[in-house]
């Protein structure tokens, strides 16, 4: 079994879309970000690259290659999962913590939850997702950006 850990922030701004987990939520501003700016789908992504000794989202998704240009990062992790698949990587579980002091993700939980179990092929019973505020204590707190921070656990063989 192997742990990976990933954390990702993204600033928010007025004219932006806001996408976490693939989900759209309605709010005044979106993340900032060459690609959708899905600050949880890249934290995630991170934790599993992690988990496999497989760098970071960086180096397979360059921020300076025009084709990742507002891409949709749910497909980016579809991708990550693909590789990890090649070396015979399964997921056991991932457990994600969103620190936004706005809006609130408890809405929408399952809706991203479905999301991630359809990516990368796991139950949603093996998907933890939570959300906190930073008790408006430093940038997420001032509501300047949204943070996320996953551990995953994956295993090399056969999916249980
Ligand atoms: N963006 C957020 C932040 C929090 N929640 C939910 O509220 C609970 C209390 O948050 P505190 O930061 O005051 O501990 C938290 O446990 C979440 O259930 C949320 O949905 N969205
Ligand atoms: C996935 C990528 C692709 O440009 O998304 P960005 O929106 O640039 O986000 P960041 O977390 O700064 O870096 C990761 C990139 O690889």
């Amino acid at each position: 079994m192997y742990i990976g850990f990933g954390y990702d922030t993204h600033r928010l701004k007025k004219g932006r879309e806001l996408i976490l987990g693939g989900v759209k939520i309605a709010a005044s501003e979106g993340l900032d970000g060459h690609s959708d700016a899905d600050v949880l789908v890249h934290a995630l992504m991170d934790a599993l690259l992690g988990a496999a000794g497989l760098s970071d989202i960086g180096y397979f998704f360059p921020d300076t290659d025009p084709k990742y240009k507002d891409v949709s990062s749910i497909s980016l992790l579809e991708s990550v999962y693909k590789e990890l698949k090649k070396q015979n990587f399964s997921v056991n579980n991932v457990d994600v913590t969103v620190i936004a002091e706005a809006p609130r993700i408890c809405p929408f939980i399952d809706d991203i939850k479905e999301n991630i179990s359809k990516a990368i092929e796991l139950k949603k019973e093996r998907i933890g997702i939570k959300a906190t505020t930073n008790e408006k204590m430093g940038f997420a707190g001032r509501g300047e950006g949204i943070a996320a921070a996953v551990v995953a656990s994956i295993r090399q063989g056969k999916k249980r």
